[in-house]
């Protein structure tokens, strides 16, 4: 018998009405909190999310709230709010000690935090987790078959979390490291960004799998920098969704690229989005934390100028072209 017998689950969007609709398809109970009332409105009226997951069929077990002090006695909460927002969501979040599992993809600007950085300032009781790795939202609704990195310090918390969310189709693999969980899915957000630009460039498969190698080499520095271990980075968090998103334009930092990729101005492609694409947030910040740390990240760099409008397609591919040869492990 698990301890977790009822999941909350914090952000309504596609990803946590995915990981909500995991652990519900079975009939367990689970409280999904949304800030949309149309949102709360359709899960629990019609067991859908038209908004964000349109075309699932959701459990009568899952229900919604836009109360937050609904969220107070759950044994588990998988916090799925982008990081923009997720500082804000955090200090409104009833007290408690159920644990918080992080499944959102970003690092904060200003403060360079990851989503564990603000928990231990905004809910140092209560014990913390990663949820990251290769998984789009609707295959995972759908019960396809995935894997899953679960990081947590704690290897009691990570081993009885990765049993509570264990499916025959979802399988977690557990790990105590939660800097590189995060890192790992940070960066491949603006990677995937690169690549979707050399795919909307017309700039081939070559170029692909160059800025595939290349970006992983830089996830790795930065990551290894910050304490992160080189196998979560060669794992499900890092690689394996690096390789997802860099390659697939179900993926939404990846169809945003595209857009760049054809000459579409940044600001457009982000205007009147009710998604995110976490790699546009996070670009700009983690190119100025690896700045402040003396890592070199090109292609990120590359990227946090091209969503801000300051650099064009052309310009950029011709400037990444053009600096000096290295050596590959560099
Ligand atoms: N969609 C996917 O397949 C996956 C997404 N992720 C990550 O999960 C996180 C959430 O992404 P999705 O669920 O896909 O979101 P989404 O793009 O489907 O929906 C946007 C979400 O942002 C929330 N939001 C917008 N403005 C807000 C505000 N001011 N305050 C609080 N929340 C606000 C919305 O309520 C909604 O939950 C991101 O970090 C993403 O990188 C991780 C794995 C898979
Ligand atoms: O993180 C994801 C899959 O692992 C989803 O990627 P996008 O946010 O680019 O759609």
């Amino acid at each position: 018998m698990t301890p977790y017998a009822k999941f909350g689950v914090i952000g309504g969007g596609a990803w946590g009405t995915a990981l909500a609709q995991l652990v519900a398809a079975d009939g367990a109970p689970v409280r999904l909190w949304a800030r949309e009332e149309d949102v709360v409105a359709a899960v629990n009226a019609d067991h859908r999310n038209p908004v964000f997951l349109p075309g699932a069929a959701l459990s009568p077990s899952l229900t919604a709230t836009a109360n937050l002090a609904d969220m107070a006695d759950l044994d588990a909460l998988l916090v799925v709010v982008p990081v923009p927002f997720l500082r804000a969501v955090l200090a409104e979040l009833p007290a408690g000690d159920a644990p918080l599992i992080f499944c959102s993809k970003g690092m904060e600007a200003g403060s360079f935090a990851f989503p564990i950085d603000m928990a231990r300032d905004l809910a140092p009781s209560r014990p913390h987790a990663v949820l990251s790795g290769p998984t789009f939202a609707h295959e995972v609704a759908a019960g396809l078959p995935t894997a899953i990195t679960l990081a947590a310090a704690d290897t009691d918390l990570a081993a009885g979390i990765a049993r509570a969310l264990a499916r025959p189709h979802f399988r977690p693999y557990v790990s105590t490291d939660v800097v590189g969980a995060e890192i790992g899915g940070a960066v491949k957000n603006i990677l995937a960004i690169a690549c979707g630009i050399v795919d909307g460039a017309g700039l081939g498969l070559n170029a692909r799998a160059a800025l595939i190698s290349r970006g992983f080499a830089e996830m790795t520095r930065f990551g290894l920098s910050r304490g992160a271990q080189a196998e979560t980075l060669a794992g499900l968090a890092g690689l394996g969704d690096l390789v997802l998103t860099c390659t697939s334009s179900n993926s939404r930092n990846f169809t945003l690229g595209q857009g760049l990729g054809r000459g579409e101005p940044a600001e457009a492609l982000m205007a009147d989005r009710r998604t995110v694409a976490e790699g546009a947030f996070s670009a700009p910040v983690v190119a100025a934390a690896a700045r402040a740390d003396g890592i070199d990240m090109p292609i990120t760099d590359t990227v946090a100028r091209l969503v801000a409008g300051e650099t064009r397609v052309a310009e950029a591919i011709q400037a990444l072209l053009s600096r000096p040869l290295r050596s590959e492990g560099r």
